[in-house]
């Protein structure tokens, strides 16, 4: 059975955390005393025009900080619309205010805080039943623990208990009482949200907001690797072969560089400089002319080795720079071992990064803390990978078209492999994912996304990795061209949809994708 909880006059409850999992949403804010609270909407058993409700400090609500930050985007929101009588009465109560209830409970309500006082008094002597009351702190239900500790409100109904109906919060008094101070909050979000940063692997993520006080969302979920969404199918291991013709020895202990013929390298781009021989030139010349396969001439090898300029080590050669062509990397079934040059992406980040507030109109961006090379890696897009499907409906689920997308297509192979549209898969980077969800759109980007495949028997499941385009100083902010064409392919003119593009360059094409 859960226990009744003391409910604090004056005391010091500070290690009472409510219950997350009963939290329905908060609805109001106050200051009292020097405590900010928040008045919190329980879950109830049924929709009801009484659910519980209960008035909690920011230190109670520890592990509710996303219900916490969602109504704090919503008040800022109608702050700015409440009428000017509101925002300005000068009869407006102190932010500790009561807010109006029925005033036949008053005498109860007292009744019981006035019992809560007495046993509170071995915490704080300085609380008796003589003590002044204070505003009523419980509505519609009673306080309790649940098994863990963990408090929650449940329905109730009682001469006792004060009664409010939903409908009528927040009161007037609440929303004056609005306006009051939420530093707390603010401070706990940004701190939950560095904790959560902290522990993203690869080089710490560092977090900027000169111009106001708003966190990222809470909500978002740092992952290190695909999550799959339901319907959607990863190629089973057994179909990933390994390079078996290499070995870590082939040249200065660094695998499959030198060779020509390594088999993850089958279908990447062919190093024609490395064709020499006139039978094997006038083969290819033929394979090239009538589609045929090119699996057996020499491939090109995508980044530079360790032994080049220091700056060049494990940055993308020109050639893939330059193009478009996917990155087929070695994996653990190779056997030219863990220190094979031709395994980077699959390492993750290794470059500091740091989320900021843009102040341009484009919310949060990321840029580098450290100088970046031309071709070196940054990071891979992460996300929960879902059908088209489902990423339709997410689409049309979005409350608005100016809302910012996180959705990304896997269909680099579609046309070769003739997947149908409806069977592309699509990662959704906006409720999990990692740093990199908050790169923006420039039309002269600093950054380009590519295709990273570990399995080349698996067309729809890869990475997108991007990589500095350019030498990029610490400080700028990392960026990417959103329409991720191909060489020569056309743009589509804007649609009436378009959404503007904001990035500033000079070569700006006013809108970010049709
Ligand atoms: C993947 S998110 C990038 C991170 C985003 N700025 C944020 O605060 O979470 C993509 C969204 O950012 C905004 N955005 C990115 N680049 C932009 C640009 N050049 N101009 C205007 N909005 C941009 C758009 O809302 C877009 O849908």
């Amino acid at each position: 059975m859960p226990s009744k909880v003391v409910i604090p006059v004056n005391g010091n409850m500070s290690s009472r955390r409510v219950s997350v999992q009963k939290v329905d949403s908060i609805l109001s804010n106050r200051v009292k005393g020097n405590d900010e609270q928040y008045l919190v909407r329980w879950t109830a058993p049924s929709a009801s025009t009484n659910p519980p409700l209960s008035w909690h400090s920011i230190h109670e609500l520890a592990r509710c900080l996303e219900h916490v930050q969602d109504y704090l985007e919503s008040r800022q929101k109608s702050l700015k619309t409440l009428p000017a009588h509101v925002q300005t009465s000068k009869k407006r109560k102190s932010p500790d205010s009561e807010p109006e209830f029925d005033r036949g409970t008053s005498r109860v309500v007292d009744r019981r805080l006035e019992e809560t006082g007495r046993t509170s008094m071995s915490r704080s002597p300085s609380v008796s039943s003589t003590s002044p009351v204070g505003p009523i702190d419980v509505y519609n239900g009673v306080l309790e623990t649940d098994s863990n500790g963990f408090v929650f409100c449940r329905s109730e109904l009682g001469p006792e208990i004060a009664q409010i109906k939903i409908e009528h919060v927040p009161t007037p008094e609440m929303l004056r009482a609005q306006r009051s101070k939420v530093d707390h909050a603010d401070i706990l979000i940004r701190a939950e949200y560095s904790r959560r940063l902290h522990v993203v692997p690869g080089e710490k993520i560092h977090l900027v907001n000169i111009y106001d006080s708003a966190t990222p969302s809470l909500r978002f979920r740092y992952i290190a690797d695909y999550v799959l969404g339901d319907g959607v199918f990863k190629a089973d291991l057994d179909t990933q072969e390994g390079c078996q013709k290499c070995s870590p020895h082939m040249g200065r202990d660094i695998g499959c560089e030198y060779t020509k013929r390594c088999g993850c390298l089958e279908y990447a781009a062919v190093n024609e400089a490395a064709i020499t021989e006139p039978e094997m030139r006038s083969e290819y010349d033929k394979a090239k002319a009538t589609g045929g396969s090119l699996v057996n001439f020499p491939k090109r090898f995508p980044y530079y080795a360790e032994g080049t300029k220091r700056q060049r080590a494990g940055t993308l050669v020109p050639f893939y720079l330059d193009s478009r062509r996917p990155i087929y990397e070695c994996n653990d079934k190779c056997r030219c071992g863990p220190l094979c040059r031709n395994k980077n992406v699959q390492f993750g980040r290794s470059v500091q990064v740091e989320i900021f507030k843009t102040g341009s109109g484009r919310g949060w961006g990321l840029r580098c803390k450290q100088p970046l090379y031309q071709g070196q890696f940054i990071d891979t897009y992460r996300g929960e990978i879902i059908t088209d499907t489902e990423a339709s409906r997410r689409e049309a689920a979005a409350d608005s078209k100016t809302k910012a997308s996180y959705l990304y297509s896997l269909d680099k192979f579609a046309e070769s492999e003739g997947i149908d549209d409806a069977d592309i898969y699509v990662v959704d980077g906006e409720f999990m994912g990692g740093p990199t969800k908050f790169m923006n759109h420039c039309c002269e980007p600093n950054c380009r996304q590519y295709t990273v495949s570990y399995n080349k028997h698996d067309p729809r499941v890869y990475d997108i990795a991007f990589f500095a385009c350019r030498d990029i100083p610490a400080g700028e902010e990392l960026t990417f061209d959103y329409l991720d064409k191909e060489e020569g392919e056309e743009i589509d003119d804007p649609g009436q949809d378009a959404i503007p593009c904001l990035c500033g360059a000079a070569k700006c094409r006013k809108w970010l994708w049709t």
